[in-house]
């Protein structure tokens, strides 16, 4: 059977009266890349955020690599944030420190790293994003938007992660860019055998890089399938969304 890396059973989340999701469930299995899509507002960076434990769910539960993420304090939280990586939309680079100083932040956390393996581990990092070794010391300022979001993911990877969430990748990027970061997560996933939750708006990103899609709408996530099937969904915003002008060929991806 195949193993959920997440499991979000029955959530509810709300700011105060505004209800953003409610009885939502969604699955995140071993392995996969699950592109998560919806309009804008319908609580995908919300999802995420909740996901990683940033955000309290009203009701529901978020079980992440088996462990309910609300129950966790202390150590026992921090070692199970260790085993994911989160790729914000505008990178959250902090904008005083260089890209490989960046990577390190979180490497800080872990017990007996010297200095001289956390700065050569970040600069491995960095060049699993693809970036140039000269981007190890520039700063964020210094970066493309491109750069930024590769510099963000550099820092995603930095504690060798099972599951990294990416929210909007490739948001902002020219198309070439944009098919070059594709084959980035795909590449990254198979190599380091990756789970990925990724938001995402960009409909070639879905036929690139995903195994399944998980639609939210009307507060929950409508519809998950493969992109085959989800070509057959009959839902206004989903066929919109699929057949619409800026959906394409399905097999077109593949060339
Ligand atoms: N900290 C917050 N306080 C109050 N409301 C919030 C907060 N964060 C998000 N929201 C609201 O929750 C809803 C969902 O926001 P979210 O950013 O998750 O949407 P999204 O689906 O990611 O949208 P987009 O595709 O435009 O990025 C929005 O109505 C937003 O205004």
């Amino acid at each position: 059977m195949t193993e959920n890396v997440i499991e979000v059973r029955g959530l509810t989340t709300r700011f105060g009266s505004h209800v953003v999701h409610e009885a939502l469930d969604l699955d995140l299995r071993r392995g996969e890349i699950l592109g998560v899509v919806g309009g804008s507002g319908t609580g995908k960076s919300v999802l995420l955020r909740t996901i990683v434990g940033l955000i309290r769910p009203a009701k529901g539960s978020v079980r992440v690599l088996g462990q309910d993420v609300s129950a966790l304090s202390g150590q026992a939280r921090e070692s199970l944030e260790r085993r994911w990586g989160v790729m914000f939309q505008d990178g959250a680079l902090f904008s005083a420190l260089s890209v490989q100083e960046n990577v390190e932040v979180p490497m800080r956390s872990v017990p007996n790293l010297a200095p001289d393996q956390r700065q050569s581990l970040a600069q491995l990092k960095v060049s699993m994003a693809g970036l140039p070794w000269s981007a190890n010391d520039k700063y964020p300022a210094e970066l493309s938007g491109g750069m930024k979001k590769r510099a963000g993911l550099a820092r995603a990877l930095a504690l060798d992660p099972e599951i990294v969430f990416l929210d909007e990748p490739t948001a902002g990027l020219d198309p070439i860019g944009a098919d070059a970061f594709d084959r980035l997560i795909v590449g990254l996933r198979d190599a380091l055998n990756l789970s990925v939750f990724l938001v995402t708006h960009d409909l070639d990103t879905l036929h690139a890089c995903c195994d399944r899609v998980a639609v939210l709408a009307e507060r929950k996530v409508l519809t998950t399938g493969t992109m085959a099937e989800m070509l057959d969904v009959d839902h206004p915003w989903v066929h919109e969304y699929f057949h619409g002008p800026r959906a394409r060929a399905p097999d077109k991806g593949k060339e």
